[in-house]
């Protein structure tokens, strides 16, 4: 079996794959100089400078060795022959494979914009990333320099909150009306704009940015398309990732925005699944969900592991994701997008603990919880069960939700 991809999903397929029987040899292939290591941590724990590099590690070596995975680091897979059953790397070998897993992830978007290529303009994706960005962080705090993040989605959140933790001056810039608008409700999204505001984050709504302004240290400033200029000494730019399916692509597998997989993580060769940030799962409606999160990547490894081995495994579990940001945890148990009705339990304003319950014709379909770790996890139980309380019970607090799912 060969998996290119030496990330969370790939680590993920090749364990599952030995834990469901596979005897023969196993390769996992990823183009970093690393082995697979946690992302998560990069814009929180890791870039505050509050995790050491062994922390980082999702497998020693040696674990990796005694379950037979062969780990090879800076080992970039440049096209696959599906009629020879091989993958050509980049020194120009060739590998057979029996079965392929493709656990590829995401790439940043780029800002195609002038100067956007200048030094301090960095995304967030990788540990050299991350380094990248601790060291020009530094010397924001050291010099006074402001931080402008691009984008307020999850990345560029994390590491605004990261960069006030460490002292820096930090302003948001996005684009639309609101924040995290691909994955919070609006009244989530207004929460989470007055958190950042009273840890005296500066956020821009509707921001359009004409160019980076530079000078020979790289860059010096975000220029907006009304002519006004940001001082800055460092830019992160998080405005979404695509799907790295270019090698899927090539090899005439289909794809839309994504490698496309069934919910067994099958795609449109027999021999080949996928798994992780680079698939965009069908639907039985026929439509396609991509989702970037450590769950999916870890589930969809799991699924493509049995559907090598014959098996259907079929991951529908409702989607969770998770993010960190100041001393609040944000935990999302279900998808809100066309919610129509929502319902607060606990104390939204104090921010102490509460969740937001999101109702679609009158059904429960996703509950994100603040500090609230007990109603994220009963949330996970009624949706997976199908089992959605009425509005007015969400909202009490003195109705045990978890009741309704031993009736
Ligand atoms: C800073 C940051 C914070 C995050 N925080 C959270 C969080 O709090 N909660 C959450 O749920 N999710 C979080 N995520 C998202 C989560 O990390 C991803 O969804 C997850 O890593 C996806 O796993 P993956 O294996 O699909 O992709 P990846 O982890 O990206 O692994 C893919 C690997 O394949 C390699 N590769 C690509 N092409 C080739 C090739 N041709 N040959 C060989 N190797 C190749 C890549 O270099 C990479 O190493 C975060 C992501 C980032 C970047
Ligand atoms: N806690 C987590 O789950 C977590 C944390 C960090 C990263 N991630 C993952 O990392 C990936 C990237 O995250 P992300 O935050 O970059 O993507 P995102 O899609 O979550 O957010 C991107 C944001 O950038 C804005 N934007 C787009 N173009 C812009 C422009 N030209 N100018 C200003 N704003 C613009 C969008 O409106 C959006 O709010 C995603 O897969 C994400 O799930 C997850």
């Amino acid at each position: 079996m060969v998996i290119v991809g030496a990330g969370q999903a790939g680590l993920q397929t090749a364990e599952a794959l030995r834990s469901g029987g596979f005897e023969g040899p196993i390769t996992l292939l990823g183009d970093e100089p690393h082995g697979p290591y946690h992302r998560p941590p990069l814009s929180k724990a890791w870039l505050a400078g509050e995790m050491d590099a062994a922390q980082l590690v999702m497998r020693a070596p040696e674990m990796l060795a005694k379950k037979g995975i062969e780990l090879r680091t800076d080992a970039a897979v440049q096209a696959i022959d599906r009629a020879h059953k091989t993958v050509q790397l980049a020194d120009g070998s060739r590998l057979p494979y029996s079965g392929l897993v493709l656990a590829t992830g995401a790439t940043p978007r780029a800002l195609p914009l002038p100067g956007a290529d200048a030094a301090g303009v960095l995304p967030l994706r990788s540990r050299a990333d991350a380094s990248a960005i601790a060291e020009r962080m530094a010397g924001c705090v050291e010099k006074n320099l402001p931080v402008v993040v691009i984008g307020g989605g999850f990345i560029g959140l994390e590491v605004a909150a990261t960069a006030r933790k460490k002292g820096a001056r930090v302003t948001v810039l996005e684009a639309a009306p609101r924040l995290l608008g691909r994955v919070l409700a609006p009244v989530l999204s207004d929460w989470y704009a007055e958190l950042h505001r009273s840890h005296g984050v500066e956020l821009v709504f509707g921001a359009q940015i004409a160019a980076i302004d530079t000078d020979a240290n790289g860059v010096r400033g975000v220029k907006l398309a009304d002519g006004q200029v940001l001082p800055a000494g460092l830019v992160v730019v998080g405005i979404g990732v695509s799907a790295n399916d270019a090698l899927a692509l090539q090899a005439g597998l289909a794809c839309d925005r994504g490698i496309v997989v069934d919910a067994c993580g099958r795609t449109s060769d027999p021999h080949i699944v996928a798994a992780g940030d680079c698939t965009a799962r069908r639907l039985p409606d026929g439509t396609l969900l991509r989702l970037e999160s450590v769950q999916n990547a870890t589930e969809q490894g799991k699924s493509a592991a049995a559907a090598l081995l014959g098996q259907d495994r079929p991951f529908t579990a409702t989607p969770w994701f998770w993010s960190d940001q100041y001393d609040r945890k944000l935990q999302m148990a279900g998808l809100s997008t066309g919610a129509d009705r929502w319902a607060v339990r606990g104390d939204m304003a104090a921010g102490t603990g509460f969740s937001v319950y999101h109702f679609k014709d009158g059904r429960l379909i996703a509950v994100d919880s603040v500090n609230a770790a007990k109603d994220h996890l009963q949330a996970r139980k009624l949706l997976d069960a199908g089992v959605s309380p009425s509005t007015e019970q969400a909202a009490d607090g003195g109705v045990d939700l978890g009741s309704l799912l031993s009736r």
